[in-house]
């Protein structure tokens, strides 16, 4: 599949001295979505905000469905909608004005049949003479994209469309993420969530301390992150783990109190009922179960190491 971004050697380091982004590469797809998660600081509102044209590049190369940010500005830009972080809209606006307005902002000819399919797809229509103060939060955020879509870009871009937005808002908004994709446009979104990207994305780029450390196919990235820690609390402490459990990952926790098990959630047999089993069949009581998903931070943690080694 064709580029629509290419990312050559960008780095960013601010006024402060803070440098931001460190030689970051990277190939966006035409078509795909493509999720940018990292933790807070990592650097991925910057490299949206250097893409769209909002912050200078320190060093580096971005070309956008062929134009060069830098040299040919208003060609790149003019390819992209962006959602920023933030909500924020003129509130005493209708919503079908506002939309139509953002449009003209990119010297596009008013077309008030695409604005009409806008609204529609995102379930606006109805509220289209409604001011946007009068709307849902869900709904100001679909207002956010819509303006963003209205001079129809080929690349949308969405900073953390679910921060601080209930798990149904989310649902929705996966949803909505998905049925865009089915109209052509390339999706680039970033996140803290796991959850989000796994949901979401095709390929899955992993940020951190401005290094891109990592892209991947979603699902081979899912494997790697798919660990799980059991904690089984014993009703009478262990001394040593019985050699009966040598063919699982166990450890001794909490002056013997606890055992804990780490296993792969993706594994065909992850484990978890035969070594339950065979504590049983070794007259081993327990009296409290709990299962721990990996930290985002425990998995940053792990994949940095494992760049260093490799
Ligand atoms: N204008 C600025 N001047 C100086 N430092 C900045 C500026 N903007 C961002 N930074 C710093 O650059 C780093 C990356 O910030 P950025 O906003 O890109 O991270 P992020 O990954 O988007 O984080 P979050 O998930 O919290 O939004 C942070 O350490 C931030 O403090």
């Amino acid at each position: 599949m064709a580029s629509i971004i290419t990312v050559s050697g960008l780095t960013k380091s601010y006024a402060s001295g803070h440098v931001a982004l460190k030689h970051v590469d990277l190939e966006i797809e035409e078509g795909e979505i493509f999720a940018l998660l990292g933790p807070n600081g990592a650097g991925k509102t910057t490299m949206i905000s250097i893409i769209c044209g909002n912050v200078n590049p320190s060093g580096g190369m971005v070309t956008v469905a062929g134009h060069d940010i830098v040299q040919d500005y208003r060609g790149s830009r003019s390819a992209i909608g962006l959602v920023p972080q933030e909500l924020f809209t003129d509130a005493f606006e209708r919503v079908i004005d506002t939309v139509t307005f953002s449009r003209g902002l990119f010297g596009k000819p008013r077309n008030d049949a695409f604005i009409e399919k806008v609204l529609r797809d995102l379930s606006l229509w109805d509220k289209r003479h409604s001011k946007i103060l009068e709307l849902s939060g869900g709904m100001k955020r679909r207002v956010m994209i819509a303006k963003a879509l209205s001079h129809e870009p080929r690349v949308l871009f969405l900073d953390e469309p679910t921060a601080g937005v209930d798990v149904e808002l989310r649902r929705d908004m996966w949803q909505l993420v998905r049925e865009l994709r089915e109209t052509g446009v390339t999706i680039i979104l970033t996140t803290h969530y796991i959850e989000e990207a796994e949901e979401m994305a095709d390929r899955v780029g992993v940020i951190n301390k401005g290094e891109l450390i990592l892209v991947e196919e979603k699902t081979a990235l899912m494997k790697k992150l798919g660990k799980k820690t059991l904690t089984i609390v014993l009703a009478d402490p262990l001394d040593t783990v019985p050699v009966e459990l040598a063919g699982w990952d166990v450890t001794l926790k909490a002056d013997g109190q606890e055992i804990e098990y780490i296993f792969d959630t993706q594994a065909e047999r992850t484990g978890v009922s035969s070594l339950l089993r065979t504590l049983g069949d070794l007259g081993i009581a327990y009296k409290d179960l709990n299962t721990q998903q990996s930290s985002l931070e425990d998995i940053f943690v792990s994949l940095v190491h494992q760049e260093k080694a490799a």
